[in-house]
């Protein structure tokens, strides 16, 4: 499998488990039997709600002996409601406790917005932290604390525009390391791939898959759905492999990791095996035409009574 190298010569493989929306039974036995037959990169976050979950197929698995904890690439993201400089440190110890961990390879900040402490997620105006209650720079400045300390390998974002990663490098002593973003053939976010590779920040595909089972209040109508898409179904024809399998191969020719989530045994190893799939020119050729600026998962769901999304991103790339 391909692998993501960074400045210090630590490598993060490219195909990675996703967490997101799994239960804490389901996602425990995921993370095993992913761990167990090959998977090296487990993408996780507290806002999931299943760290500790994830946290006990670690340790069952580190403590058998045969995978180590440094055999694998283990990536969290703090939370919008973490976002002062005094919440930081706490909120990445108690992911660390909850994952049973000493460090994490990969800590992100998970949005740009920032949230009140107490508030999980935003129901009105009150529940958000402007930008100047919350520089994003200082919030950046607490995770490369984190790394001083020896508590994260590597600091980044997700969810970053372009303008916002420039805002953020104007004043950044260090630069983010990794932007974890929506990306798949609907939203190819070509710019976005072209600014990070000029400025050396890796990039990770996110809902690979289209989101299929996010909960209905993210979800549009009449949405596209990638999977079936009749482009993908002829590749899907031509190679004798899956939809997921072309899709995450996709990703992982443009260089980026990708990180698709799966509870199911058999599509956990079958999504892994898209490694073995060999895209051609002119697959390629054909998936590039299928971009369409579309967002699975637009941050709507940030807007609130009278908070209009562009409160919140103050730039046009990030709309779909
Ligand atoms: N930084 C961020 O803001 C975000 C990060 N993420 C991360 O990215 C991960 C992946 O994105 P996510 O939104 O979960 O969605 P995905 O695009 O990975 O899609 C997941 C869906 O696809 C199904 N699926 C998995 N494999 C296959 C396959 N081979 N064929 C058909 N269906 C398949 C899953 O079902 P089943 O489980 O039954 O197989 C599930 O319903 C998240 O879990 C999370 O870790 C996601 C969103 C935002
Ligand atoms: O990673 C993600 C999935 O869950 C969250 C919502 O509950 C999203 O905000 C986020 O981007």
């Amino acid at each position: 499998m391909k692998t993501l190298k960074f400045k210090n010569g630590d490598e993060m493989p490219a195909i990675g488990l996703g967490t997101w929306k799994s239960g804490k039974e389901e996602v425990k036995k995921a993370v095993k039997f992913a761990l167990n037959n090959g998977y090296r990169h487990i993408d996780c976050a507290a806002t999931y709600g299943n760290e500790d979950a994830v946290g006990e197929a670690f340790s069952e698995v580190f403590n058998e002996g045969k995978i180590k904890r440094e055999e694998v690439w283990i990536t969290s993201k703090l939370w919008n409601n973490a976002h002062k400089k005094k919440d930081v440190i706490p909120a990445l110890k108690k992911t660390l406790k909850d994952l049973q961990l000493d460090y994490l390879d990969l800590y992100l900040i998970h949005w740009p917005v920032a949230f009140k402490p107490d508030v999980s997620f935003p129901e009105n105006d009150e529940d958000y932290l402007s930008l100047e209650e919350a520089p994003l720079i200082e919030t950046w400045n607490m995770m490369l604390e984190a790394k001083k300390q020896g508590l994260v390998k590597h600091v980044g974002v997700s969810n970053f525009s372009a303008m916002k990663l420039e805002e953020l490098m104007e004043e950044a002593t260090e630069d983010p390391e990794m932007n974890q973003v929506e990306l798949h053939p609907y939203l190819q976010q070509n710019e976005l791939l072209e600014f990070c590779s000029k400025n050396k920040i890796h990039v990770t595909a996110f809902s690979p898959l289209g989101s299929g089972d996010r909960p209905d209040g993210m979800k549009a109508k009449d949405e596209p759905s990638l999977l079936e898409n009749p482009v993908i179904k002829k590749i899907v024809k031509k190679h004798g492999a899956s939809a997921g399998q072309v899709l995450i191969k996709w990703s992982e020719t443009r260089g980026t990791a990708v990180i698709p989530k799966s509870t199911n045994e058999s599509r956990i190893r079958e999504n892994l095996q898209s490694t073995g799939v060999n895209l051609d020119e002119s697959d390629l050729k054909e998936i590039a035409e299928l971009d369409k600026h579309f967002r699975y998962l637009t941050g709507e769901f940030f807007v609130t009574q009278g908070n209009s999304y562009e409160n919140i991103y103050d730039d046009d790339d990030y709309k779909s």
